[in-house]
């Protein structure tokens, strides 16, 4: 049994929680905490994308964690995503994290300026120095950060010996395998995260140990149904139920609306988990949107009906 075994399986992106005049809600993170340990998964990334973090401030970035760890101290492992795109914020909710007892940090590289490798690798070590009992997880997300997580930062990185893992949400699989050979080259153990959550099991199949993803909220049942036929070796089982998922996941993409608020109104529907709306200048749901998610929400019925009995 490995120290980083904690952070292989299904860990769902956690969502952001506000109440009906739109500010984060502790009550409802904690409701949405306790939901996710009732349906068994192995932790919760809290804070990132799909937390909507680069909408909201260093006090209520706090405020969620605190209230995730309320609940999940000891249930699930937690990993808090801290970058706040300068350093002195982010190492301030580092050393929060520290202090409430997070699993891990993450951190996106810094965005906007076009920065050299040695300014995002001093970014990235002094976020984790501000944490130096905690492990630290490197997110990688060229897409939306505009910078990619190059071999040679890799590299640097892995002098670190906090760095225990990728979150990779890179669109190449390949680029799991890169990491994970580099990673294990380096240390005695690494972990890669699979980020899209639409190719879950290729990124399974080519090295990744488990994943984070921003539709597992809608799904959880779904995609620890998956893991296990991935770890089952039942191929063609996995590839039917990972093309179900990625309907639901089209679907949910179809909304004029942001695919966050998708998501929240699928939870009201399906779990009677109410989490709010998102927060502007994400797009709320309208008439037309509702129509979808419920469509959606039904998609993940049928599912569970199909490939849980
Ligand atoms: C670009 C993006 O948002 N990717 C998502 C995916 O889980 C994504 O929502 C999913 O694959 C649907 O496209 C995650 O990798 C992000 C994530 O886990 C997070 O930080 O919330």
């Amino acid at each position: 049994m490995s120290k980083l075994d904690k952070y292989r399986g299904i860990i769902p992106a956690f969502y952001a929680c506000y109440d009906e005049e739109g500010n984060v809600s502790g009550e409802r993170v904690q409701a949405l905490t306790q939901h996710f340990i009732d349906k068994g998964v192995k932790g919760v990334y809290v804070n990132g994308s799909s937390g909507e973090c680069i909408y909201q401030s260093v006090e209520e970035r706090k405020l969620i964690i605190e209230n995730v760890m309320a609940v999940a101290k000891g249930k699930l492992t937690v990993i808090n995503h801290v970058a706040c795109n300068n350093t002195k914020d982010s190492v301030e909710l580092a050393k929060h994290s520290e202090s409430v007892g997070v699993d891990a940090i993450a951190s996106i590289p810094p965005i906007y300026f076009r920065l050299p490798e040695y300014s995002i690798a001093a970014y990235w070590n002094a976020i984790s120095e501000a944490a130096p009992n905690t492990d630290f997880v490197i997110y990688n997300i060229p897409q939306l950060a505009g910078t990619a997580l190059t071999m040679s930062l890799f590299a640097e990185m892995m002098k670190n010996p906090r760095v225990i893992a990728v979150k990779n949400s890179s669109m190449p699989t390949q680029d799991i395998q890169m990491f994970k050979s580099a990673g294990l080259a380096a240390k005695d153990d690494f972990v890669v995260f699979n980020g899209p959550d639409e190719q879950f099991v290729a990124g399974r199949a080519i090295g990744a140990d488990g994943g984070i993803g921003g539709t597992y909220g809608v799904m959880p049942e779904l995609f620890l149904k998956l893991n296990d036929l991935v770890e089952a070796g039942e191929k063609k089982k996995a590839c039917e139920l990972q093309y179900a998922i990625n309907e639901i996941i089209y679907k949910m993409c179809s909304s004029r609306a942001n695919m966050y608020a998708v998501a929240k109104e699928i939870l009201r529907t399906n779990d009677n988990v109410n989490i709010g709306g998102v927060r502007e200048p994400l797009e709320n749901l309208q008439e037309a949107d509702k129509a979808i998610a419920h469509e959606a929400a039904e998609m993940v019925k049928a599912a569970k009906e199909r490939y849980l009995a």
